[in-house]
């Protein structure tokens, strides 16, 4: 079994265990579910950065990032260097994330969030939107079509945008539907976890425009972004970058004074 297939069988003990214990009547109480989302995707449509700054303590593919860094800390670090959005990961045992992590980034910032989380059940938008989100992440490997198409359907009646992710181009084939507001690709191949930000640029000109395109992983550096923009790449979802560091929204301050220069 691979860690995709692990992480998605891991993940459905832990939504229907989540499901029993909390009905979706209480997650629909939060004061957070009358909130208005922001558009992450008409941010990105203005801006002249497209940076997604991701809280991201641990991964698969790299162990620990950074355990000591706060999240409020992060989330407000973020936002004063002009991001335009934070990901939050909210998995647990492979990530080390939580859906407090969202709430208290919520709590300390006005940015746009995304609940960065393998999503394969509604239940988990019911959870994006009570904790604060105003994204979600549908990843193309471990969803149907018919999911992707259910799942971003019942996203959008909640007012959230909805990122799906792909890798290759028989998950981008099987997934394009005008209930998607962003094509994110993954430059990180989730199976063996080699990078290359060959796979952005060769995907692009098969998305099509009517969608914002986001480069995802392996970012580390002013010239990658350089070298996306040509492609059409209007986001870019940056994680360890920032995250390796004593302070994230400090990185990410510098990151974004040198893209503009
Ligand atoms: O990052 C991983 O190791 C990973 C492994 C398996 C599934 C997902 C994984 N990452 C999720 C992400 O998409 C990244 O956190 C995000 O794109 C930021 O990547 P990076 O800038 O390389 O930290």
């Amino acid at each position: 079994m691979n860690i995709l297939d692990k992480i998605t069988a891991d993940k459905r003990t832990e939504v229907a265990l989540r499901k029993s214990l909390i009905p979706i009547s209480q997650l629909e109480q939060s004061v957070l579910f009358e909130r208005p989302t922001v558009s992450l995707t008409e941010k990105l449509k203005t801006s002249n950065t497209g940076i997604i700054a991701e809280h991201k303590r641990r991964s698969p593919s790299k162990s620990v990032i950074n355990q000591n860094l706060n999240v409020n800390d992060v989330a407000k670090g973020y936002e004063d260097a002009g991001v335009c959005g934070m990901s939050v990961l909210t998995d647990g045992k492979y990530f080390g994330g939580s859906l407090d992590d969202l709430l208290l980034a919520r709590a300390s910032c006005n940015l746009p969030l995304l609940r960065k989380e393998f999503i394969i059940d509604e239940y988990q938008l019911l959870e994006a939107k009570a904790y604060g989100a105003d994204v979600i992440l549908l990843i193309a490997a471990i969803l149907t079509r018919d999911e992707i198409k259910q799942f971003s359907e019942f996203a959008k009646s909640l007012h959230l945008d909805v990122l799906l992710e792909v890798h290759n181009e028989e998950e981008l084939n099987k997934s394009i539907m005008p209930s998607l507001d962003m094509l994110g690709v993954n430059n990180r191949n989730l199976k063996t976890f080699d990078v290359s930000l060959d796979t952005s640029k060769s995907l692009s000109a098969l998305i099509p425009d009517d969608f914002v395109k986001v480069s995802e992983s392996g970012i580390s550096n002013i010239e990658a972004i350089k070298s996306l923009q040509p492609f059409g790449y209007q986001g870019f979802l940056i994680g360890e970058n920032f995250m390796k560091t004593d302070n994230a929204g400090e990185s990410a301050k510098i990151f974004i004074e040198q893209l503009k220069k």
